[in-house]
């Protein structure tokens, strides 16, 4: 069926599409429901409330063993019997040799030797008096006492880095080395790697025996062992301990913030662009003197890549290359736009080389590589590089399995065009597997499994499908998990995967900067109602400055991005939409449309924000708050690939402030907002006011299914009405369409005041 035909069908009725409109959230194809009718937001929170609890009984069995430990000291004294450890304790942190219980005050010391060496002996005086009175020590310490540490800020901010896996104090514990030099953020994790640099600068984290990865860098002046600063066995309790008593106040909090900002205000990069441009410039690119023909890769593959143009390696490929082809198991992160697909792809075809020519005649040939991204554009842009690497290679195929397309057509084409890597989206895969046509019996020879976007995979919305294909493949196989960002949590979960012994490239590196270096990000707070005359300025400044301007636009939803693309259209800009409420051949085609274009701007929704590759792009725009860190990262990863320059703009509403925090390690700054033109308002209203009222709707009940499930608002109901109520008159409507009952309910929204429901 033509395109055209499918626009028209898509344009005979709108109204019959609401009802499906509601309340989802665009997901990339991923499923949208879960067990017993739960939105994928419910299912979520129901699994963080699971995990919380689980936390606290935890901490309730430490607290026990904790007491424990207290009742046998005091038994212990009573019987007459001092351990060494008490006794040795207050000249020395180190672990007594005696195996009896510790004192209370030793337990503490030791604790706060290990966990701030250079500043116990400061911690346990300002606690404990009678160190400090102790004439041996006066005699150590002649020169002036250092100023008084404050132990509980210091852990409390500590605690906040390690729950935010965020390296800002590494950053200024470190920062004397090169502070005013952005691209050295890293250095002080020995992990940034530059071109010409020993790849043993890189970091390769390989799993100990807890399951944790080895690494340096840490808190104070020191560097110590990621294992050292999580939870080791001894240290753990007190850790948890530690959390409970943490008292971070909202003064301190708000302290820490504006030291962030200002120290971000300072940053070179935003006080002088200019010279920052050269520092850059004289860093040198993601391009290493590495070239792919110094790896034992096929000739065939070299002579694809180069008429490709790759000839050198990225920093990625040059640190991945060689674990891929050994055919170990591999946790890849690298920033946005750094090559990372070829860094999998290369070793995907010759898995596939070395599995044939040991095992040429076979009918039809067994699936030997299976690459699973989130989104139908990624799968098919992965599809399409692997075709280009594998120009040479006559007999190796690659087929997509998507979503959104005919599920026979599929089928048909694995029959007829047999080939051995398939690049798939986890629904449209399972599919496949579970329909009893032999596509899982051509599993059974799978060689190397690799997963695109890994923790966005491994998130919950996706986990479920990974698990049930993990299921379904050989266990005797090499797994690959790419991806620019990796929360902590998924490097657990990431073992649902992964070999125990798996390898941990990171190219960004504690305490590295995960967005691209030349992109200029800032932040603007402007009331909701102001966002879409916002938008429209910016737009029309940034078309000013660039003369090749490509722009991205990203909306919270699928309706948003609908609902801003007529708008955009209507006020005479350059503009397509693309979100999963468009026909996937619609999609398609706007994707390569806008890869090939300039001058074009790009409303979406999240299916574009990860992996796509849209070369150019000079600026991203995010309205309204993205669902967490990550999102922000991907999404503004569209611009700045391949070491180019690009802008980051994010716009949020004062309530929407709060996420700030989350990405407050990142070279963001607030900026002013602009003097907007009257006359321009008025045509922004008048545009608005154009708008179809039944887009409008389908708006409003996205915008309420998001904002429902992003935690900080959606757990204040009675604000989340108010705001919503806000949102519909920014869009035009008179008042908020009426839910559904049942969605209603499933919301908690039947009783909040404000909220209409449907009779
Ligand atoms: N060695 C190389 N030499 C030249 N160009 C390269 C090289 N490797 C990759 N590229 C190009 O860099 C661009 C970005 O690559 P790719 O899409 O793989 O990035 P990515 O790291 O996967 O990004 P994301 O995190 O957004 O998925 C592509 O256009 C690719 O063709």
């Amino acid at each position: 069926m033509s395109s055209s035909s499918f626009f028209l069908r898509r344009h005979s009725k709108p109204s019959a599409l609401l009802p499906a409109l509601t309340f989802l959230r665009s997901m990339g194809g991923g499923p949208r429901t879960f067990k017993g009718g739960l939105s994928k937001w419910q299912h979520k929170r129901m699994h963080e409330k699971l995990a919380t609890e689980k936390e606290h009984k935890l901490l309730n069995q430490e607290k026990q063993l904790y007491q424990a430990r207290l009742r046998s000291e005091i038994r212990a004294k009573a019987a007459g019997t001092t351990t060494t450890s008490s006794s040795s304790s207050s000249s020395s942190s180190q672990p007594s040799s005696s195996f009896g219980p510790m004192t209370s005050k030793d337990h503490i010391k030791a604790l706060a030797d290990r966990f701030m060496k250079a500043g116990a002996e400061d911690l346990w005086n300002r606690d404990d008096g009678p160190l400090s009175s102790s004439p041996n020590r006066e005699r150590r310490r002649p020169s002036p006492p250092p100023p008084p540490l404050d132990i509980r800020k210091i852990i409390g901010q500590h605690q906040h880095q390690q729950r935010r896996e965020y390296s800002r104090w590494r950053r200024n514990e470190s920062s004397d080395s090169d502070d005013d030099n952005p691209m050295d953020w890293g250095a002080a994790g020995g992990t940034r790697v530059k071109p010409g640099e020993s790849m043993e600068s890189l970091k390769f984290g390989t799993r100990n025996e807890e399951g944790e990865e080895e690494e340096e860098g840490g808190f104070g002046s020191g560097r110590r062992s990621r294992k050292e600063m999580r939870s080791g066995a001894a240290l753990r309790n007190h850790d948890v301990k530690r959390e409970k008593r943490r008292v971070l106040k909202e003064g301190n909090w708000k302290e820490r913030i504006l030291e962030i900002r200002e120290d971000v205000r300072n940053r070179p990069e935003v006080v002088d662009p200019i010279g920052r441009r050269r520092r850059e410039e004289a860093q040198g690119s993601v391009l290493t003197q590495k070239r792919f023909d110094e790896y034992n890769i096929s000739s065939l593959t070299i002579k694809a890549l180069n008429e490709a143009g790759y000839i050198n390696m990225t920093v990625v490929q040059e640190a991945a290359l060689p674990v891929g082809l050994e055919g170990k198991d591999a946790l890849v992160k690298s920033r946005t736009g750094t090559g990372k697909s070829a860094a999998f792809l290369l070793p995907a075809i010759e898995a596939v080389l070395t599995a044939t020519s040991s095992n040429s005649n076979q009918r039809v040939p067994p699936v030997y590589v299976l690459i699973i991204s989130p989104t139908r554009e990624l799968a098919i842009q992965i599809a399409a590089e692997a075709n280009v690497l594998l120009r040479y290679h006559d007999g190796i195929g690659v087929q997509t399995l998507i979503g959104g397309t005919r599920f026979k057509l599929d089928q048909k084409r694995l029959q007829s065009d047999p080939c051995q890597i398939i690049v798939a989206t986890p629904g449209r895969l399972l599919d496949h597997i579970e329909n009893k046509s032999g596509f899982s019996v051509r599993m059974m020879g799978l060689k190397l499994l690799i997963l695109d976007e890994a923790d966005h995979l491994l998130d919950l919305g996706f986990r479920k499908d990974i698990e049930k294909i993990v299921d379904c493949i050989p266990r005797q196989r090499q797994s690959l998990l790419f991806s620019a960002t990796v929360p902590k949590e998924v490097r657990r979960i990431s073992q649902v995967v992964l070999k125990r012994e798996h390898v941990f490239v990171d190219t960004v590196g504690l305490g590295g900067v995960e967005t691209p270096a030349k992109v200029m990000q800032s932040f603007f707070i402007a009331p909701h109602e102001l966002h879409f005359h916002l938008v429209h300025h910016f737009l029309k400044e940034h078309i000013m400055q660039e003369l090749e301007y490509k722009v991205i636009v990203f909306c919270t939803t699928a309706m948003m991005a609908a609902f801003m693309y007529v708008l955009l259209r209507d006020l005479k800009m350059n503009v397509r939409e693309i979100h999963s409420r468009k026909p996937q051949l619609y999609r398609t085609r706007i994707s390569d449309e806008f890869r090939e274009s300039k001058r074009l701007i790009l409303v979406s929704s999240d299916v574009s924000s990860r992996g796509v590759h849209y070369p150019d792009v000079t600026l991203v725009m995010q309205v309204g708050i993205p669902s967490d860190r990550e999102q922000y990262i991907h999404r503004l990863g569209r611009t700045g690939r391949e070491d180019k320059y690009g802008k980051g703009i994010l716009l949020l509403a004062p309530w929407e402030e709060y996420f700030i925090q989350e990405i407050s390690d990142l070279p963001i700054e607030k900026r002013q907002l602009p003097n907007l033109d009257s006359d321009i308002k008025q045509k922004v209203e008048e545009s608005i006011g154009k708008v179809d009222t039944s887009i409008k709707e389908a708006a409003y009940h996205a915008w309420l299914g998001y904002y429902n499930s992003v935690s900080d608002i959606g757990r204040d109901k009675t604000m989340l009405s108010d705001l919503a109520n806000r949102f519909s008159h920014s869009i035009g409507l008179e008042k908020p369409p009426a839910l559904y009952r049942k969605t209603a309910l499933k919301m908690g929204l039947k009783d909040v005041p404000g909220i209409r429901i449907r009779k």
